[in-house]
């Protein structure tokens, strides 16, 4: 069976085609820059030769066009035909309460995902536009979505209510939901096996740091906390976002250079982060690069970051009162060995040895960074959250099939 799987973000949509079960990638791609006259489609197809494009893709349906027509390009393409496609798995950031699992998309799961806009401005409104995509170009295919919150699920009260009037979750669900869940979930499993223990058995936090960045405790196998929040916003410093911050200041920065609700929402979402203190961008490989030749705003940068993430570490190994292993993931942990290393030195005290040579090693892998007499392990665990919704989709159309 062959699946799609469509990551849509508000400017992006990433793809990867899948040949079930076997889990082979047949193609990948994206397209970045979408809404801009200069949109840049990337495909690369198993086997084949890249391909880089640069043309005007306004909105999201032309986007999913384009990926439709250059997999089945004759040169570059690898399908004959877009019925080979039998379903699409989508990502979805944000699943509220009403989804602890992947569920096949109908008309109350679109309503439901528009319902929770306002908690994931950012990304749940483009995930609308993927699944509206492939009807508009696929009419009768079966889609399935994923949220990044479902695995999340698990968090007892204690870590998923906010010191609030209770009458704001009773009402209005405001709560931590957490997200990155695929990754999660995925990055523990893969380290459980990479250490040849079993879940169950194990206590680990595990790191996702990308654009967006989140870590969670882990125990047993079962998400207990998560430093996320009710949005995608609390938590770690991120590329452009704040995470934590004192929430008097949005009262206090309206007031003060008179701006609106949306205008600060924005601050803390798109200029705040890497970004905003460097001065240079969000992206982690211009923050080391400034920091080589002497930019001190982008050392308090990276020094902010890692402050933040390892504070959160060490909250973790508290509140599951001990610690097995840190798993790093995503773009900045698994290719950030300068960050790696900061987060890992200054974790002495709980018992991580780094092993400085194995962590500067350029390696794609799974592996560990940490020396083998290392009380608490550190590893760098590729994620592929595609590889998970792949999966799920696969499951829920058998199961369908077995149904009908
Ligand atoms: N070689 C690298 N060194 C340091 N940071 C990197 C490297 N490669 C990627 N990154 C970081 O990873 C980020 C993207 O992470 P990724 O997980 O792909 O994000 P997302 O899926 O949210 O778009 C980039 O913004 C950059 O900061
Ligand atoms: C939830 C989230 O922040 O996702 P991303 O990292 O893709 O922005
Ligand atoms: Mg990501």
């Amino acid at each position: 069976m062959i699946i799609l799987v469509v990551n849509a973000g508000s400017s992006s949509l990433k793809f990867q085609l899948y040949q079930m079960k076997d889990e082979t990638v047949l193609a990948k791609g994206k397209v970045e820059r979408i809404g801009m006259e200069s949109a840049i489609l990337h495909f690369e197809p198993a086997g084949k030769q890249e391909i880089r494009e640069v043309r005007e893709i306004l909105e999201h349906t032309t986007a999913f066009r384009k990926v439709m027509d250059i997999l089945v390009h004759p040169v570059h393409g690898i399908l004959q035909s877009v019925d080979q496609i039998e379903a699409v798995g989508h990502r979805v950031v944000h699943g509220g309460e009403s989804f602890s699992g992947s569920v096949l998309v109908d008309e109350e799961v679109k309503r439901e995902i528009k319902r929770l806009f306002d908690l994931a401005p950012l990304h749940n409104p483009a995930h609308i536009l993927g699944i509206q995509a492939v009807e508009a170009n696929m009419p009768d295919i079966p889609q399935a979505v994923v949220f990044d919150t479902a695995f999340h699920q698990t968090m007892p009260p204690t870590s998923y209510l906010y010191p609030i009037p209770m009458v704001l979750y009773k009402k209005h669900k405001i709560r931590r939901y957490g997200f990155h869940g695929m990754s999660h979930a995925y990055v523990s499993e893969r380290a459980a096996a990479f250490l040849g223990r079993p879940l169950k058995e194990l206590k680990l936090v595990t790191c996702h740091i990308g654009n967006g960045a989140s870590c969670a405790a882990i125990l047993g196998g079962r998400s207990m906390d998560t430093s996320m929040g009710m949005t995608p916003l609390e938590g770690l410093m991120m590329g452009t976002r704040s995470g934590d911050i004192d929430p008097a200041i949005v009262p206090v920065t309206m007031s003060k250079e008179d701006l609106t609700l949306a205008e600060v929402s924005s601050m803390l979402n798109r200029h705040s982060g890497l970004m905003a203190i460097s001065g240079i961008g969000s992206d982690m490989r211009e923050i080391e690069q400034a920091i080589k030749t002497g930019d001190r705003n982008a050392s308090l940068a990276f020094e902010m970051y890692e402050y933040r993430l390892r504070k959160y570490i060490g909250a973790y190994a508290a509140a599951m009162n001990g610690l097995d292993a840190v798993v790093f993931t995503a773009g900045v942990g698994e290719n950030s060995a300068m960050l790696r290393a900061a987060v890992c030195r200054n974790l002495s005290f709980l018992g991580i040895e780094l092993d400085e040579q194995a962590n500067e090693r350029k390696e794609s892998g799974e592996r560990e960074i940490t020396a083998p007499e290392s009380k608490v392990k550190a590893l760098v665990i590729p994620t592929n959250e595609e590889l998970v919704i792949a999966r799920d989709t696969y499951r829920l159309i058998l199961h369908r099939n077995d149904v009908e």
